[in-house]
């Protein structure tokens, strides 16, 4: 599997602002938006391109456009719904399919509760986001599922990984690329991520 933990300073900086325990709701939304934002840069860094003729101010010139590349931009809810503007910023013709999955509490077992794909979604580059990569239980499923709707090209971005869960996904689906901000240390006894950002889905939506 490509793992790519992009340690661009930009993204160390506001990763590590997101740390702070006494974060606000706004500021940690702002923050899980713009590493979104970066994420996506680093993962689109292999969409190619084609020379297309334009109209310059000058008479035609060529220019680049990206090559005939559909995207899915796939957010977990309810977490991943913080990062899906920064993913829109640079894509945003990208159509979005929503894939409802929460963690059990006292299994840490992933529960599907909704899904609504974009029809063809066979066709596009699914982007899935979810701010936090634990156990791996909830991206895995979430995988399985654009697979068994013929989606071929998943790359998932994520904010903090616990190296488990990054192992769990690399065994379920090593052909998928990983973009993540961080690889943390471990998992606690709760599964979750050390040193971790707390629970993303509570701090982006406000709820305690
Ligand atoms: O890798 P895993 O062990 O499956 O854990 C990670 C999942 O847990 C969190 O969601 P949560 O279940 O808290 O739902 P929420 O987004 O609705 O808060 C997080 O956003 C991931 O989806
Ligand atoms: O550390 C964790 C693990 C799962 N979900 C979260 O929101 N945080
Ligand atoms: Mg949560």
């Amino acid at each position: 599997m490509k793992v790519v933990e992009v340690k661009h300073p930009l993204i160390r900086h506001k990763v590590g602002l997101m740390r702070e325990a006494d974060i606000s709701t706004k500021r940690f939304r702002e923050l899980a938006t713009e590493v979104g934002s970066l994420l996506t840069y680093e993962a689109t860094a292999d969409f190619e391109t084609e020379k297309v003729t334009i109209d310059g101010w000058n008479g035609p010139i060529e220019v680049e456009k990206i090559k005939g590349k559909k995207v899915t931009v796939v957010p977990i809810l309810r977490a991943g719904l913080g990062m899906m503007d920064g993913v829109l910023e640079h894509i945003p013709s990208a159509k979005i399919s929503v894939v409802g999955i929460y963690r059990d509490e006292e299994t840490l077992e992933p529960v599907p509760y909704f899904d609504k794909l974009v029809s063809n979604v066979e066709e596009r580059v699914a982007i899935v986001v979810d701010p936090m990569l634990a156990t791996g239980g909830s991206l895995i499923a979430t995988i399985d599922l654009l697979k068994s709707r013929g989606c071929k090209s998943i790359k998932a971005l994520i904010l903090v990984a616990a190296p488990e869960g990054v192992k769990a996904l690399e065994e379920a689906h090593p052909d998928i690329e990983l973009y993540t901000a961080s690889i943390d240390e471990c998992l606690n006894e709760n599964g979750y991520i050390l040193p971790g950002l707390g629970d993303a889905g509570d701090k982006i939506f406000g709820t305690k």
